[in-house]
């Protein structure tokens, strides 16, 4: 489990060992040097390449004899990034001050290092040390935004030390300007296929939210982030959590310390999704595994329906009732010949996908609004059986009219979000919601008592605790269908840990969020790289199960 550490929380943490003397900046430099000199080392393999060298002339047949070539130097053993060259930004605070005693390491192994001052004061004896290793300074009176990108552009790596821990709100000029500047060249380079410097952000980029994800102005996407410590919630959290690319944690000594006292922003790990899956045991039968109810798809969007059982049936459902006009179960009989189209107890529901709220569903949404019932428990249990966990999907969202238990579970997109809000009277749109998703994912929360998986990239899971943040898919994933396959996998988790949720409903948030990675697991193993099919990504569910199982992570 990734538990990401708030500003505050790494404040109070590294409090004591700084009074009691620990290097802490010291640590940090060191393992972000480390880290600069690896990735440049990798980008430039023919400087890291072990090279043959060859002594004296040619042999009459143009070949060196053997006798004159000198054996192969192991790679590593020459300083590979010797010769590179390194831009720095530097900040106020002590992210800067990283930055400036990492690029005094550098420039002792060799590295041509450039500190670029966006402030008036920054660490004094980061600066003092960056130049005692003869890098270059270009101070703050001398910044020209012109100037810098071109320097970045000759670079082999930007090193992004303007704020960390300390940032409030969109970045200021200059270091506002400067960012801006050099995200807009980046992304023309990348729109351009032509190369661009290796860009690594001290702890966090520079300007997203740390606490919350929020991306309030301009930020230069890095390659990879070196956080100290611990993960901050800005690195898993959108629409912040792309930009920092691939993720390092550096033990700087707070390892031993006391995490978070309250859960805050989680990412789950496939061993925890293996806590989550219940494997059967030789007790089993298939009621008790769990019983699934599917009520999704119409004449008009049938694919829905085998969809959503798809993801159901290969997710381990014990059994799966598939309810509908007969020109949809029909379909997903055809299928999927494992399921049952009558009707009786459930474990769980899984209600709306391919249903639009349009009156020209053949009694899908008396259906839905039964199940419901059965849900939030409007209606004697001798009536619904009891009740159970549902996944509300897409057109379910439409037809909410009581309060949800929070073993209900909302998963709309950014846009489904935006339609939701707007009928509980909140003056929201899509593209609000994109901009802030945690903040409109708890907005719901707290507006329909249901739990709230908002899919997106980096797919978010609001309960009653944590906030879990998963990027798990490729962007292949975005493709009709994928949504409701979800929904069917999630259908059969809850189902199969019905008594527990049952018993603490704020379990499930954590039964979503295994959901969400094996979906998103699923589509990495049916995408090999390449495009998937709601399909395909269904047909991959057993095995990313098996690998999340057999300790065999894929
Ligand atoms: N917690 C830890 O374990 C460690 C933390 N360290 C570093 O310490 C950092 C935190 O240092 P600080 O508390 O000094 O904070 P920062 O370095 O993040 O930033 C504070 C400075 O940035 C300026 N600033 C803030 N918001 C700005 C904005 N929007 N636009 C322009 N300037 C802005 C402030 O005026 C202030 O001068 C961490 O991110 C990390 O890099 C490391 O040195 C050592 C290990
Ligand atoms: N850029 C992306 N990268 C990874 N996954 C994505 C991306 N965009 C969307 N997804 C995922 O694809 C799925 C799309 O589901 P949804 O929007 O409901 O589509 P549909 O209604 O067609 O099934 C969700 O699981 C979502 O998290
Ligand atoms: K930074």
């Amino acid at each position: 489990m990734i538990e990401a550490w708030t500003a505050d929380e790494m404040r109070a943490a590294e409090k004591p060992l700084l009074d009691a003397g620990v290097p802490l900046m010291d640590r940090a430099a060191r393992a972000l040097a480390r880290t600069v000199l690896g990735d440049i080392a990798r980008r430039r393999p023919a400087a890291g390449m072990p090279r043959r060298r060859v002594a004296g002339s040619l042999g009459s047949d143009g070949l060196p004899g053997e006798g004159r070539v000198r054996p192969a130097r192991r790679a590593g053993t020459r300083a590979p990034a010797r010769g590179a060259a390194a831009l720095l930004l530097v900040g106020a605070g002590n992210n800067g001050g990283d930055a400036l005693f990492a690029g005094a390491h550098l420039a002792r192994e060799g590295v041509r290092v450039t500190a670029v001052l966006v402030a008036s004061e920054v660490h004094a004896a980061g600066l003092a040390a960056l130049r005692a290793a003869r890098a270059e300074v270009i101070e703050r009176s001398e910044l020209r935004v012109p100037a810098v990108v071109a320097r970045a552009e000759a670079a082999d790596a930007v090193v992004d030390g303007l704020t960390g821990a300390g940032s409030r709100g969109a970045l200021r000029p200059p270091a506002g300007g400067i960012v801006r500047a050099l995200a807009d060249v980046r992304a023309a380079a990348e729109a351009a296929g032509t190369p661009w410097p290796w860009v690594v952000a001290v702890d966090v980029p520079s300007g997203i939210g740390v606490d919350d994800g929020a991306v309030p102005g301009p930020v230069l996407p890095a390659d990879r982030t070196v956080a100290f410590g611990a993960y901050k919630p800005g690195l898993l959290l959108p629409p912040a959590a792309p930009l920092a690319g691939s993720v390092t944690v550096t033990d700087v000594g707070l390892g031993s310390l006391q995490g978070p006292q309250f859960a805050g922003t989680l990412r789950l790990e496939d061993d925890d999704v293996a806590a989550v899956l219940r494997a059967p045991g030789p007790r089993d039968h298939k009621y008790t595994r769990g019983v699934v109810g599917v009520v999704a798809g119409t004449e008009k969007f049938p694919g829905a329906g085998v969809l959503a059982a798809a993801g159901a049936v290969r997710a381990g459902a014990g059994l799966v009732r598939a309810l509908g006009p007969v020109p949809v179960t029909s379909q997903i009989l055809s299928r999927h010949p494992e399921a049952v189209t009558v009707g009786g107890r459930v474990q769980s529901w899984v209600l709306g996908p391919g249903i639009p709220s349009d009156g020209s569903d053949a009694g899908q949404d008396r259906r839905v609004y039964g199940a419901l019932a059965a849900v939030t428990g409007v209606l004697d249990a001798e009536v619904t059986g009891g009740v159970v966990p549902a996944v509300i999907d897409a057109g379910a969202m439409a037809m909410l009219e009581h309060r949800l238990p929070e073993i209900a579970v909302l998963t709309p997109h950014a846009g489904e979000l935006a339609t939701l809000m707007s009928g509980l009277g909140h003056e929201v749109t899509r593209a609000d919601v994109e901009a802030e998703p945690v903040r409109w994912a708890r907005a719901a929360h707290r507006a329909t008592g249901a739990t709230v998986l908002l899919k997106g990239a980096v797919t978010v899971v609001v309960g009653s605790g944590a906030t879990y943040a998963q990027a798990d898919a490729p962007a292949w994933l975005a493709t009709a269908g994928a949504g409701d396959v979800l929904a069917g996998i999630l259908g059969t988790l809850l189902a199969s840990r019905a008594a527990d949720v049952l018993a603490d409903h704020a379990l499930t948030s954590r039964v979503a969020a295994a959901a969400v990675v094996v979906h998103g697991r699923a589509a990495a193993l049916a995408s090999g790289g390449g495009p998937v099919t709601a399909s395909d990504v269904a047909d991959a569910v057993p095995r990313v199960i098996a690998r999340i199982l057999g300790g065999d992570h894929a």
